[in-house]
């Protein structure tokens, strides 16, 4: 047994391509960081390197026009600036790739008093085999559906003037305009502004939202929070357990509403609209137009996640799977899915789409999983520290350091990962206000 870190929040986004690593200790946060990227590049006479630092000044001045891409889009670009140009060799690989054919299983939700285990096979299957499917007959009125896409978009069209009051990447405000989150960290910017809003578990003073989709989004918080309730229930007894398990342990209360806006783009095959990710909590469910452009990663290959009308479609997170953190990935010891996906840019657009992610958002629970001893895992729950107060993160750091000193000798073959993993706990507990979850790996 060890115990082992793993820093998710910030190589969540960033295009994979290949394995995780799957270890213990975790942070879940949506926080970015200002710091310069490094980017190769020629350097000048000073000694200092222009690419990078003319690179970190085009993002500066991106994110101080608090116009985001849109702003971008209106004032007549016709080539898109380089900040967002994606490195060569992913393209080339994009390429390369042969494509797939492959349907993503759909799931139908409607009658399930008589369906139910049907159903739950079906959740199974789809959150086992491959992490992403969609739901239809879920409850949720098509009206409502596109009612929220229209709000969505009738924010993002707002005078630059009434929207930059939202514009923010303050890391704990509760409703925020961005254009990408990981601005100052990601290797190419996306084509894409976001308004994240952060429903519960705490309800949101409806004062904070915007007024143009104020009340639309407090009821449709309310609808996909209770279409959450089913899923969990669905996944609960997919996993073997009683139906109320992962309802129990406050998986469906912490969500946040994404409403994401992807303009049209003049040169879509230079970049994307959201980068290869794995998503950071318990389960995704997402409402996207008919634009298209969503797709995921199966055996390698990128798949098309085709619009279906009326339908929703939804994603195992980190959490949920039990993979590199406390997610639904740990909770079900790996037994289902979290998978990579992103979004295409396109000459087509605006592209809506509104991503509900279940999550913590502050919850102060200290109630975990696991379902090792059930399913006989791989991973057995410690304790979640969240939003640290000072002197505990001072403790973490303290431990860390001591289980620095003493592991290299309980665990020759992997004292330096361990090592390094526990470098990043202690940065982590101590820098940043993330998450931290501590879990053993057997
Ligand atoms: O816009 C989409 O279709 C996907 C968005 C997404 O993956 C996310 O918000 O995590
Ligand atoms: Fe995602």
């Amino acid at each position: 047994m060890a115990i082992v870190g793993w820093h998710a929040g910030e190589t969540q986004r960033q295009r994979g391509g290949g394995e995780r690593k799957l270890v213990g200790t975790c942070s879940i946060g949506f926080q970015t960081c200002k710091r310069k990227m490094s980017i190769a590049g020629t350097s000048d006479p000073m000694g200092g390197n222009r690419a990078t630092s003319d690179r970190y000044q085009e993002l500066k001045s991106f994110d101080e026009s608090k116009a985001g891409v849109k702003g971008l889009v209106d004032s007549g670009i016709v080539n898109i600036p380089r900040i967002f140009i994606r490195p060569p060799d992913e393209v080339e690989a994009d390429e390369a790739e042969e494509s797939l054919q492959y349907t993503v299983p759909v799931v139908d939700l409607g009658d399930l008093s008589s369906r139910r285990a049907e159903t739950v096979s079906a959740v199974l299957e789809a959150a086992r085999d491959v992490g992403f499917f969609q739901v239809v007959n879920h409850g949720i009125p098509v009206r409502f559906l596109e009612e929220m896409l229209a709000v969505t978009r009738a924010f993002h069209e707002l005078p630059r003037d009434v929207k930059v009051r939202y514009y923010s990447r303050e890391q704990n405000g509760k409703v925020k305009l961005d254009s990408n989150f990981d601005l100052y960290e990601s290797k190419f910017a996306n084509w894409r502004d976001t308004l994240f809003c952060v429903m519960g578990p705490d309800p949101l003073d409806p004062e904070e939202l915007p007024p143009v989709c104020r009340d639309m989004y407090g009821k449709y918080s309310k609808e996909v929070q209770a279409l959450g309730v089913t899923l969990f229930k669905l996944l609960s007894e997919a996993l073997g357990l009683k139906p109320d398990y992962l309802a129990d342990i406050d998986c469906p209360k912490g969500h946040a509403i994404l409403g994401h806006y992807y303009p049209a783009c003049p040169e879509p095959e230079l970049t994307l609209g959201t980068s290869g990710h794995w998503d950071p909590d318990f389960l995704t469910i997402l409402l996207q137009d008919s634009i298209g452009g969503l797709q995921f990663r199966y055996q390698n290959h990128w798949i098309d996640v085709p619009p279906v009308p009326g339908a929703l479609v939804v994603n195992i997170g980190d959490l949920l799977q039990g993979k590199p953190m406390f997610s639904l990935q740990l909770i079900s010891n790996d037994l289902f899915k979290s998978v990579e996906h992103r979004v295409l840019a396109s000459k087509v657009g605006p592209r809506i789409s509104i991503a509900c992610f279940f999550t913590f958002y502050d919850y102060p629970t200290t109630r975990g999983s696991c379902c090792s001893n059930r399913l006989a895992g791989r991973y057995e729950f410690v304790g979640i520290c969240r939003h640290l107060p000072l002197l505990d993160k001072i403790l973490c750091f303290i431990i860390s350091m001591l289980c620095i000193a003493i592991l290299p000798y309980m665990y020759k073959a992997r004292a330096i990962a361990v090592t390094a993993m526990l470098v990043k706990v202690s940065i982590c507990c101590t820098v940043s206000h993330r998450v931290v979850v501590w879990y053993y790996v057997r």
